[in-house]
């Protein structure tokens, strides 16, 4: 691992037309070195066609998806800076997982002792001369995983990488990528459940019918996911002001005049508040959402 600025992935003004269909439409995104990045959507959302781009194996239409500011076909040691595991792979089921690794460690480039290195990352060790065709779906996770580590890459992009795994393999993941960003990599990880990956990430960049719908550090959404209650009053100025009075301006996001949604307070406090101030109301609604209720809303309910 090099330069800091080496495992930067830009996504900018990204757009990818299949025919009719637009399965990346203008996507503006950075992620960043040192964080695992969650990459968030329905199914057809466009993950899995933008995690191409950046591999080279689909042109986009328009824009550019770069990784430390090259195309992956500029890169001159592709495998050695990306390590990459998209959809369930395919293993040759009569093949043992360390000859899986071997195969692929000259191109690579790496010697062949790295791959015992990497099956012991991913707890394979005990399982290096059993067939993969007899794995369970979280062994050939794991698989899929040591064989993108085999270069040791700064850059690491995993699609759904915690389908098949059980809880303790979940937490055993989590561990893995965190400790892989801690070392400076940057980590993006598809799924189109937040809940799934919501211990794991630092950041979210969630997208739906190919465009950005939010990013941010994973800790402000989840703050927006807080009980909140919605406030609506036919005077606007009174609102502001008891707004402002009860020191929740922090707190507060304007919706519309005479309208706002107040986080982190019971819809009782404000009720008594506004009798106080003699400040008429026409709606004091609780709302409590959860995180994966808001990823939701934000992808606008379910695939297109
Ligand atoms: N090669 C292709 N030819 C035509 N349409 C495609 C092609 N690849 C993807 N699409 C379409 O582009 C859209 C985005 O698909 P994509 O696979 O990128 O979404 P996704 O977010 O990865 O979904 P999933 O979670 O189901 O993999 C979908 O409408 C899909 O049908």
């Amino acid at each position: 691992m090099n330069a800091p600025t080496d495992g930067v992935i830009a996504i900018e003004h990204l757009t990818k037309d299949f025919g009719e269909v637009r399965a990346v439409d203008d996507l503006t995104v950075t992620v960043r070195p040192g964080r695992v990045t969650g990459f968030l959507g329905p199914n057809g959302a466009g993950k899995t066609t933008t995690l191409r781009i950046l591999l080279g194996l689909v042109r986009p239409t328009a824009g550019t998806a770069t990784i430390g500011g090259r195309t992956y076909a500029e890169l001159a040691r592709p495998m050695r800076t990306v390590g990459a595991a998209l959809e369930a792979a395919s293993f040759h089921p009569g093949r043992g997982a360390l000859d899986h690794l071997r195969v692929y460690a000259p191109q690579v480039g790496v010697p062949d002792a790295r791959c015992r290195e990497v099956l012991d990352l991913v707890g394979l060790t005990a399982a290096a001369d059993r067939r993969v065709g007899g794995f369970s779906l979280g062994m050939r996770q794991r698989l899929a995983l040591a064989t993108t580590l085999l270069g040791d890459p700064p850059v690491l992009l995993l699609d759904e990488p915690a389908n098949g795994l059980d809880p303790e393999g979940i937490a055993w993941l989590r561990a893995l990528l965190r400790h892989l960003a801690a070392e400076g990599r940057t980590i993006l990880v598809s799924s189109h459940v937040l809940s799934e990956v919501e211990q794991t990430v630092d950041d979210v960049v969630i997208i739906a019918r190919g465009a950005l719908v939010h990013t941010s550090p994973l800790a402000e959404l989840a703050a927006r996911a807080e009980p909140s209650v919605r406030v609506v009053s036919p005077d606007p100025a009174g609102l502001d002001a008891l707004v402002a009075a009860a020191g929740w301006a922090d707190r507060t996001e304007r919706t519309g005049p005479g309208s706002a949604v107040v986080r982190r307070v019971a819809a009782a406090e404000v009720g008594a508040r506004a009798f106080a101030a003699g400040l008429e109301l026409h709606e004091l609604t609780p709302r409590e959402v959860s995180l994966e209720g808001l990823f939701l809303e934000l992808v606008g309910g379910g695939p297109r």
